[in-house]
This record gives C-alpha cells, structure tokens and sequence, in this order.
C-alpha cells in the first residue's frame, strides 16, 4: 500500500549548483499542520544534516519511498513572507543566482542555524556489562558525541554498531538544533485580580513582606511591567505567582536600545513642498502608482516630503522602506525620522549586531514596526501591506550589491513596490541617468523642489585652476583663494567642510632617481601611504598587507622616496601646521571604523565643537549643518581619474551634493573647487548648478559609446591563482556566446584583465556584454555561466556573473 500524507519541498541552506533545485521530504504526522512555506526545517542530505526553507506544501499526496521525513521545523511562523519567496525567485531569474544566493541575500544572517545528532545513552536503559565495557559505549557515556564524532573516532563498523544498539534501545540519537542567535525575550509581570484586591494584600503584607507590598502596590497601579531583577528578585515575585496575585509572561524584546529623543513637532510645509506632496499623493492614489523621481536641490527639504507621504501612507494603514545609502553614514536621518515616529520604526544596517538585526527583523515581521528605515538589504524587510517604498540619494552607488546575487536595491525596490501596487520614490538632488532615463520612458514621473526650504541661494561656487598657483610659487594643498575663504571663514566663527576623495596621507610612494614605486606584493596595485605617528606606512587597500616605508629605493638604493597624490590625512596634517589654532575633524574609512565613532563626529561638528570636518564622500551625503559657510573641494581631479565609465557622472554628483552642504541655513554658502581641469564638463555645470547641461552632455556621451542607460551590462569575472587558468575560463565563456545565436545589437567584448588585474594572489579575468533586454539573452548567458562556473570550481577557482553591472574591471 502507498502512504499518502504531506510533502514539502525544501531549499537547501548550503552553496554551489548542484543543490540549487527543491528537494522532496515528507512531514510526519504531528508537524503535518503546522509546516508552511517559508519556515525553516532541518534535514538529513546525505550523511549530513542541514537547514532549509519551505517552499511548497502537498497535503494528502503519495509520498514516494526514497522520500525521507523532515527531522524537525525550526520555526512555529515563517520566517519569509509568501511575497519574499516570489521575490526570490524573481532574483534567480533577473540575476542568475542561486537560489541559495538569494535567499542568504533576503534573509539575515542571524537566522543562519546548525545542527546536529548527537548519540546519547537512553536513560534508564539496562545496558548488558559486554557493551558496557566496550571503548565505544564509554565514548558515548562520557561525551554525549554528535555522530559524527562516533565515526571519526570509531571508523565504519561504529555505524552498524550504534544502529544495532539503537534498535535494541540502549541509546538514542537526538536532534540538537542550534541558532546562531535567538530571538530575545523578557519577562513581564501581569496582574492576575483587581488593582483593589492587590491593595489590600499590599497592606496586609506591609510590615512582614515589605518588598512584596511594593511590588503589589506599583502592580495595582500600572497592570503590568518588565521585570527588573535588581528590583525585585525572584525570593520576592515567585510567592506573589504561587498565590495567584500576578503572572510571568515571556515576550519578545528589541536588543536594539534607542537613545531617548524628544518627539518633534512637523513644520509648516513650504509652498514648494507642499505642491511636491499634492503630487505625489496624487500618484500614489492610482492603481498601479509605479515610480516617481523627486529631484529636489541640495537643501530643499526632501526628507520633510517623505515623513510626510509615509505618514499617508500609515493613515491607510499601510507600511513603508526608506533605503539610505549607508545608515551608519547618516545618524542625522534616522534621529530625525525617531523624532516623528518613535518606536513604529525598525532600523536594519550593517553596523547592527546578529542579535539586533534579528530583533529588528522580528518586530517587523510581527507587524510592531510600520516603518523600516535602512541599507541596502533593507529593501528585503518582511513587511506586510507595503504602501511606500522611498530610495533616497538614488544615484548612490552602494544601491548596488558587488557580490552575488548582485542585486541593484533600486530594481528590487521598483520589483517589490509593484507587487504591492505601492509608490516607489527616488529622492535626489543629482538624479542618476538611468532615473532620468525612466522618465524619458515614462516610466517614472518627475517631481521638483527647485529651491532650498528657506530660500537661500545655492551656494556661489569658484573653479581655482590649480596650474595658475603652481605657476604662482603657491606648492601648498591650499589655494589663495581656499586660504583666504577659511581665514574669513574662521574668523567668522563659522564652519568650514574640506572634501577630498581619497583617504590615507598620499596614494603612492615614488622613487625620484629611478622612477619606481611601490607595489603590493600580492595585488597589482600601488601601496598606498598612512601616517603612523611620525611614521609612514604603506598599506594595500585591497588585501590589507603592511609594510614600513623604506627610507631609501628597494630598486637602486637612493635615498630619493617620495609621497605623491594627497590623501585626507595629508590635508589635516597640512591643515594644522597653517592653522595651528583651527579645531579639525577627519571623517574617514579609517577614523569610523569603530562602532559609534561616526555618530560622534558628527555630533561634535553639529555642536561645533570643531572649525574644520575633513572627509572623504563620506561628507558628501544628506549632512545637514546649519553653521557650515565653506565647503573646499581640495582636488576635483581624483574622481574624474577612475577608468570608469561613471567617473563625470560620479564627479558632477559629488561635486554637487558637497557643495550642497554649504550656506543651508543661518549663512549663504561658499565653494571652492580646486582642480588641473577646470574645463571638464562636468566640473563646470556643477560649479553653476546647471543640471540641465551636465546631463545634456552626459546623455549624449553615454548614447554615442553605448553605455547604460542605452543599453545593460553583464560582467562575467574568473579569478584563479593561475593566470592561465583565469584567462582561459573568460575565453571559455567568450567563445560560448559567440557560438550561440544572440539578438543583433548585442556586443561580447574580447576576454581582458579585470581593471586590477590580481588582489590577493588571484589573477582576474573579465568579459563584458553589452545588451538590449535580459530576458533575450538570459537563457544563452546563464547555460555559459554555469558551465564555466562548474569548471572553475573543481579547478578551485571562482567565477562570478554580476548582470546588470554598474561597473566594469
Ligand atoms: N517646511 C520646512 N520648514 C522649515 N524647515 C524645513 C522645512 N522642511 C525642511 N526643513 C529643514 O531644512 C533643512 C534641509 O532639509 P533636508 O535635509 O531634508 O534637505 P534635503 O533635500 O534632504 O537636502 P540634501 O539633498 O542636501 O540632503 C533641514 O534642516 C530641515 O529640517
Ligand atoms: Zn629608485
Ligand atoms: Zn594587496
């Protein structure tokens, strides 16, 4: 007779092809109710146990006999949303990931689980002394081991061994399931009988139980509490149980600890504003809102706009994401947002820890959070009922994940929001080309703040012509037009922000007499140079390598080595030997790196604690100082100097957005921008605030050399220890799809050394393909990448397929 009963299947936890499809596993009877798709089972596979998520249920079908019963469900609810799972798969497809990839993607880390089997006496057992003396069943005793360690230890014949003694009932084996973190709970205290009756028991105990006469009276107050401990400890709430006055209940708790902030009044909108909000009302109320781009300059309060459309969307009982580039990088947006919503928000990024992001995902989940403000990997909150779904500072290119699954978060976004039939907003004062271009597609529509909430003036911005100073004797980092703007500045009592785009002292150390520099040993790129002390240092921002600086050429022995390009530690150096009295911050990569050290630099500016904030792009992102007059652009050059594609559309955004911190609110602003190429087009429209221009000219360029948004890319990257290897697997896929039949249009550039050709010892190989639509090349593109992946990885190398690439090399 055929069993019939329930069947699931199950997506294995674990990386690599071959396991990237569902498997089959019956539930036994007494979980057949409660297993649902997107819980997390454990599985036997193979001589191992693993996790995994449900993603199918059959109830009353067949079950096959190789089909093995799941072990055990981790989670009573699903820990991802029937709308989570459909967005996984969308990722396979539009990515080719695995679904692996994509599920480690939407779900945090901390629901990452292990388990085990261990091999246990069965208590009570009456174990006959031949066994009782065999080495094995003393391993047992001792140990409690997991089963592996049995046959690690024991070899083969152990198996046969510990199934016959099993079966005799002398031990058991027992899933132990570990989480890697758990969810948190607290105690609380609840009143069992009315306040009245707790009053009289609160006196009644008053001289002989004082303790337990507080706590009945503060009961019959508030009707329950989180337990404190330190106040009240178990000799004096566990009598108080035990005669029915109060309960203890376990709830769910957030490990995440705000700062108490003041709640804050919304201000009057401006006009401006206030037509910006009409509208995109207006869109949200359609059936089907799809996209609008919220281009509003620097300062012309964006962020009041989004408060006030989620507080829309939370009056139609709806939920919403706001997605900040890097939440750790603006304290001031999350402080903001806590002002207005307090405790309705949730806040995921990277500088969580396990248990945090898992607490935080659960009150999502949960529905105790409404609001969802975070990183990147925020747009994969659990959230029901999605009504709003905002990007801000759109053009940021950490929306895009480098690493497999290579999602870009705002098609996630634009993916998830339809689904819901919610509005995605995209909020910029530079909108990227790709956003302008889905208005030109209309396929977004466009929303403007054209000017900053008070009515100041943007700020008037200086191009200085570095050459000129040279020519002038000027050898400082300093122009004499930025010297003078921070004297006056200073003298002012006023803020200064100096930008440069490079951290460390300098980016390379150079050998005068014979031309060499200084290279990692194990990347193809030059050391870059720190200041330890009174020290340099040459460290690899690749891979991490250190080593002193020589004082004399390792290649002819001159005592000729020299720093060359500034870096922010050079100009703060520079900055206090000019100004020895101006009080200077640097924010950077290496001053941030430990938790909460960010927050504190900006809070220190913000009190104007300090004259001077040096910093790297990091500054450059929705900071708002109202005390900040200068802005200095110490070297527009950096940015415009990558191989990039981007690098004009990158420097106008910088440019732009770090300009925009200057003059917003008690000063007018002023900018100087200090550069070798003060004809660039892209220096001078952001230097006049012309958008239309920059854009105009970008468009074209993008257009003439077919680049995104004209057409997309895909990057295929082969690294291997072996050159040859890495070469031959980028040749491997470049034949493949020359082969295969590809739409016309479609362009395969010949396979090359990746932009850095070898980091950390593997050499790096590459191949670009530039096309129309995904879906027609897809299926061509994803057969090639799987099969050179499966390659790579008996060869022990790596091969990734990164579809929709921002960047290439
Ligand atoms: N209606 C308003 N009335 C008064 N002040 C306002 C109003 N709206 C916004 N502000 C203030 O104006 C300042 C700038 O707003 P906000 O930081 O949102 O600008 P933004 O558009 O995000 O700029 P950026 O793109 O440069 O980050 C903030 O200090 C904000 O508190
Ligand atoms: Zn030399
Ligand atoms: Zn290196």
């Amino acid at each position: 007779m055929i069993k019939t009963g329930t069947v699931v299947s199950v997506f294995i936890d674990s990386p690599g092809l071959f396991l990237d499809k569902p498997f089959d596993y019956s539930v036994p009877e007494h979980l057949a109710d409660v297993a649902g798709p997107g819980q997390r089972v454990f599985v036997s596979f193979g001589h191992q146990y693993k996790s995994g998520v449900i993603w199918q249920v059959q109830n009353d079908v067949p079950i096959p006999d190789n089909v093995k019963p799941i072990l055990d469900l981790i989670d009573e609810h699903p820990v991802l949303t029937a709308e989570q799972c459909a967005l996984a798969e969308w990722m396979c497809a539009r990515y080719a990931c695995t679904m692996n990839d994509a599920i480690t993607a939407i779900l945090p880390g901390a629901f990452r689980v292990k388990g085990d089997i261990r091999v246990e006496p069965v208590p009570g057992a009456t174990i006959p002394d031949d066994i009782a003396a065999t080495d094995i069943w003393r391993f047992l005793c001792d140990n409690k081991p997991t089963e592996r360690a049995v046959y690690d230890r024991f070899g083969k014949p152990a198996r046969a061994q510990v199934a016959a003694w099993e079966e005799a009932g002398y031990l058991r084996r027992r899933l132990v399931v570990k989480e890697e973190v758990q969810a948190s709970e607290v105690s609380w205290l609840v009143r069992l009988r009315p306040a009245e009756e707790l009053l009289d028991a609160a006196k009644a105990r008053a001289k002989r139980a004082a303790k337990q006469a507080r706590l009945l009276q503060a009961l019959a107050d508030v009707g329950e509490m989180e337990w404190v401990r330190s106040e009240y400890s178990p000799a004096t709430v566990q009598p108080l149980v035990r005669d029915g006055w109060l309960a203890i209940e376990l709830r769910p708790k957030s490990r995440l600890k705000w700062a108490q902030k003041q709640q804050v009044e919304a201000p009057e909108l401006t006009d401006v504003q206030a037509r910006a909000l009409a509208r995109i009302r207006e869109q949200a109320a359609q059936p089907e809102p799809g996209t609008a781009i919220l281009f509003g300059v620097t300062g012309s309060g964006k962020t009041e706009v989004y408060i006030r459309s989620i507080e829309d969307a939370l009056a139609r009982g709806k939920t919403a994401i706001v997605l900040v580039p890097e939440i750790a990088l603006t304290p001031q947006m999350v402080g903001r947002f806590y002002a207005r919503f307090g405790e309705r928000i949730a806040v995921l990024h990277s500088a969580l820890t396990a248990g945090e992001r898992r607490d935080e995902w659960d009150r999502i989940l949960r529905g105790e959070a409404s609001i969802v403000i975070g990183a990147r990997s925020a747009v994969f909150a659990p959230v029901a009922n999605l009504g709003l779904l905002i990007v801000d500072e759109e053009h940021e290119p950490s929306y895009k994940q480098e690493e497999a699954p290579h999602y870009d978060a705002r098609d996630v976004a634009r993916h998830r929001a339809q689904w819901f039939g919610a509005l995605t907003i995209f909020g910029s004062a530079t909108p990227s080309l790709t956003a302008l271009h889905l208005v030109e597609r209309k396929e977004a529509r466009m929303v403007t703040l054209p000017v900053r909430v008070n009515s100041r003036p943007l700020p008037a911005v200086d191009i200085v012509d570095m050459r000129d100073e040279l020519r002038a004797g000027n050898k400082s980092l300093f122009s004499a037009r930025l010297a003078e703007e921070i004297e006056t500045t200073a003298a002012r009592g006023e803020q200064v922000i100096l930008f440069l785009n490079r951290r460390g002292y300098a980016s390379a150390m150079l050998c005068r007499a014979c031309g060499e520099g200084m290279h990692c040993p194990h990347c193809d790129i030059s050391l870059t140079v720190h200041r330890a002390g009174a020290d340099l240092r040459l460290v690899c921002h690749y891979c991490g390598y250190e080593e002193a600086s020589p004082t004399a050429c390792p290649a002819c022995g001159e005592r000729a080595m020299r720093a060359l390009g500034i870096g922010t530690e050079q100009i703060e150096q520079s900055l206090k030997a000019t100004w020895p009295d101006l009080r200077v911050l640097r924010m950077d990569v290496d001053t941030t790196r430990k938790k909460g050290a960010l927050k504190q630099i900006v809070d220190q500016f913000e009190q104007r604690a300090a004259d001077v904030l040096i910093g790297t792009q990091m500054i450059a992102k929705g900071l708002d100082f109202p005390h900040v007059r200068l802005v200095g652009v110490i070297a527009a050059d950096t940015m415009l100097e990558v191989p990039d594609y981007r690098a004009s559309e990158r420097t106008f955004q910088l440019l732009t957005q770090v300009a925009g911190r200057a003059g917003r609110a008690e000063t007018d602003g002023v900018t100087v921008i200090q550069t070798y190429r003060p004809d660039h087009f892209a220096v001078l429209a952001a230097a006049r605030h012309d958008f239309p221009a920059f854009y105009r000219e970008e468009r074209m360029q993008r257009e003439v050399f077919s680049y995104p948004p004209f057409c997309e890319l895909a990057v295929l990257l082969a690294t291997h220890t072996n050159e040859v290897v890495a070469r031959g697997a980028a040749a491997r896929f470049e034949r493949e799809l020359r082969r295969a039949q590809l739409p016309e249009g479609t362009v395969i550039l010949p396979a090359s050394p990746s932009g850095i050709r070898r980091i950390e010892d593997k050499y790096r190989y590459q191949v670009v393909l530039k096309y129309q639509r995904w879906d027609d090349v897809r299926n061509v593109v994803d057969a090639a990448f799987r099969l050179v992946k499966q390659r790579m990885n008996e060869y022990g190398g790596a091969c990734r397929l990164d579809v929709n690439a921002q960047r290439i090399g």
